[in-house]
């Protein structure tokens, strides 16, 4: 199942730069991990946003659910999640 995700992140302003560091260190080794097992297909920023759309190919929505709310920013992002499903017009069979 495919689900297009919009995720903007909300850092506190109270946090000091060693905290931020370490939240986008660990975000980045969770991201990480499901890019290689190939669940993440896509992750890309939003031009002149802290936000980023990615594309995820899971099993079913709960673990889309379970790898969201594994990422240390989870509690610190708004998420739009979109679920995809072929374009009766697309001229490609495969979906990615
Ligand atoms: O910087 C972001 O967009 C937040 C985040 C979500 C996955 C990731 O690697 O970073």
């Amino acid at each position: 199942m495919l689900y297009c995700v919009e995720m903007d992140v909300h850092i506190p302003e109270t946090w000091s730069e060693e905290k931020l560091k370490d939240y986008i260190t660990r975000e980045q080794q969770t991201s990480q991990k499901y890019q290689k097992s190939g669940k993440w297909v896509y992750l890309w920023r939003v031009a002149g946003q802290y936000s980023n759309i990615s594309i995820l190919d899971v099993e079913s929505p709960d673990e889309l659910h379970q790898i969201l709310t594994e990422l240390p920013l989870f509690p610190y992002m708004t998420m739009k999640v979109k679920s995809l499903c072929k374009h009766p017009n697309a001229i490609r069979e495969t979906m990615l």
